[in-house]
């Protein structure tokens, strides 16, 4: 499981830190990453580090002067009349030409376009809102040159400079990097859209921060492991947990088919299918292992595939949405029903899960919120967003994008980003109503057993872990070998740059679910022998 923590508090941690440490020592540390970070990218030419006047400038200077020591060329172009003086010291001593340019692109440029990788160490967290006039312009025009040569590597100090933002909104222009070497702990920047689209890979350098409670997590393979239910000798189809999915209609008959291939591939020990005869033909097909005689079920999904302007769909998400007495997963059309029967006071006691991409999220913002909710507000800030969304209707929010956010009533927030660009395609969302329904059928029939009920973090952290789930199978099929999107302690974010992979649909995704379910399970085997 990984941690993010707010800005705030990772400041205030490392302010006590660097105290408790010798002079430069934690800076020295965070430097050191940023240079292996430059060596791992490095080629040939020359490196030049992108300085600012506060510490974030610091960590790249200490790291061009490990640079210089260690033969990569490196220069420094000082960006502000104050840079960090020991660290400036420091580089000059290890041989580091510096140079302090007039602080206009014209001035600048010339001095960046020959190098082969630039260290972004212009301001980090102690930079508040939007960068400021004339580094604002300066970095929109490297931002501009970077794109026409896509050869050169930019490694960040810290974040992007310009993107410590507490909720990982991007307020102005920003340098796209390659990798970010982040100090102490994951910021919001890291794994909050839209700001995490401005980077391919963060690497964590570990300060030994003493942190308090965390923002938000990410699940890891071995988390899902502790999530998904795994059956025992004794157990049945039943106890596994028994799915009903109100799918499909004539007009969408395909959707009941992906979610019925979601259920069965995330280990539905049952699938119950309600649905419209054209579609109940081709499920079966497909599908023979589902039934479709109504019956007892530890949760439900609804909506892939029904149209709520049609009345008879209408109707049917209705009666399920008034008849839940277990984890329902809400999706696509039902979504808008929900809301308004929210709205309505028709609803909300129900344990829900509304599982919306950002336009329908929007359109329930709309319903909620009683003012006019835009795709764009949305895709502004997300995680604003799906947390206004679940504190109004009182559901499990999961906002689907390359990173999707789950966020619960009480304030719940995992990340996922497993899932590579390739897995935004038709019938990927009815893939994965149905892997969540199935994980939290799986959950509920153990807490069912135990007489017990889920809380909301539970629920939160088995939709989580069905976004994982479906996200590692998408991995999977696209072809990448880094098939859980972690190599080495390195959070790879495959969709935001990094090239590879290949064309997927959803049934491709479907069907690589239990290859991903198993690589869940493989990762607690292996940290149990690291435990002996
Ligand atoms: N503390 C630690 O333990 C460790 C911290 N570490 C590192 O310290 C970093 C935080 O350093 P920090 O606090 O010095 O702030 P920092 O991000 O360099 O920004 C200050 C500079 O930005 C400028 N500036 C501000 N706002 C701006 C704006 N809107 N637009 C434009 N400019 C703006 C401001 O300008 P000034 O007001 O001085 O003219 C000043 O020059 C952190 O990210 C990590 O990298 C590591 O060494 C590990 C140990
Ligand atoms: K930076």
């Amino acid at each position: 499981m990984q941690r993010v923590f707010s800005v705030s508090m990772i400041r205030a941690r490392e302010a006590t830190a660097v105290k408790a440490a010798g002079p430069d020592e934690l800076m020295k540390r965070a430097a050191r990453g940023v240079a292996n970070a430059v060596q791992d990218v490095y080629e040939a030419g020359e490196v030049a580090a992108l300085v600012g006047g506060g510490d974030n400038g610091g960590d790249a200077l200490y790291a061009a002067a490990f640079l210089r020591r260690e033969g990569v060329p490196a220069k420094v172009v000082l960006l502000s009349d104050h840079p960090h003086e020991r660290a400036l010291a420091a580089a000059r001593e290890a041989g580091v030409q510096i140079y302090q340019p007039a602080l206009n692109s014209a001035d600048i440029l010339p001095l960046l376009t020959p190098a082969t990788v630039w260290i972004d160490g212009i301001v980090g967290t102690g930079a508040e809102g939007a960068l400021k006039e004339p580094l604002a312009s300066i970095v929109t025009t490297l931002e501009n040159v970077r794109l026409q040569l896509p050869a050169r590597k930019v490694v960040a100090v810290d974040v992007p400079s310009g993107l410590a933002t507490p909720d990982g909104m991007v307020p102005g222009g920003a340098l796209r990097a390659d990798i970010v070497v982040t100090m102490g702990a994951l910021k919001p920047s890291a794994v909050f859209p839209p700001a995490c689209y401005h980077q391919s890979e963060v690497r964590l350098v570990d300060l030994g921060l003493e942190l308090g409670p965390h923002f938000a997590r990410v699940l890891e393979a071995a988390d899902v492991r502790e999530v998904v239910a795994i059956p025992s000798a004794t157990d049945h189809k039943y106890s596994r947990g028994v799915v009903r999915l109100a799918v499909g209609s004539q007009k969408y008959p395909g959707a009941a088919v992906l979610a019925t291939l979601g259920a069965r591939g995330a280990g539905a020990g049952m699938i119950r299918l309600v649905t419209d005869e054209a579609a109940r033909a081709l499920v079966l097909a497909a599908a023979p292992e589902a039934v479709t005689v109504d019956g007892r079920v530890q949760a439900v999904a609804v909506g892939c595939g029904l149209d709520p302007q049609n009345l008879e769909d209408r109707s049917r998400i209705a009666t399920q949405i008034f008849a839940a007495k277990v984890p329902l997963v809400v999706d696509a059309g039902a979504i808008s029903v929900a809301a308004q029967l929210v709205h309505s006071g028709q609803a909300g006691a129900q344990q829900m899960v509304w599982t919306p991409h950002a336009g329908e999220a929007a359109e329930a913002l709309s319903i909620l919120d009683e003012s006019e909710w835009t795709r764009e507000r949305v895709e502004e800030a997300p995680i604003k967003t799906a947390m206004r969304l679940a504190g109004l209707s009182g559901a499990v929010i999961a906002l689907k994008g390359a990173a999707t956010l789950i966020v619960s009533p009480r304030g719940h927030v995992f990340v996922q980003a497993q899932a590579p660009a390739w897995a935004g395609t038709a019938g990927s969302g009815d893939v994965l109503a149905g892997v969540i329904a199935a994980v939290l059928a799986g959950v509920q029939a153990r807490v069912e057993e135990e007489a017990g009920s889920l809380d909301w973090e539970e629920l939160a952290r088995a939709v989580a872990a069905g976004v994982w789930l479906h996200g590692v199978a998408a991995r999977r099929a696209a072809g990448f070998e880094d098939a859980d999107g972690q190599a080495g302690g390195v959070a790879l974010r495959p969709g935001y740059g990094l090239e590879g992979g290949r064309p997927i649909a959803a049934s491709d995704i479907a069907r690589n679910l239990p290859g991903a379910f198993g690589q869940a399970l493989q990762a607690r085997k292996h940290s149990a022998r690291e435990a002996l």
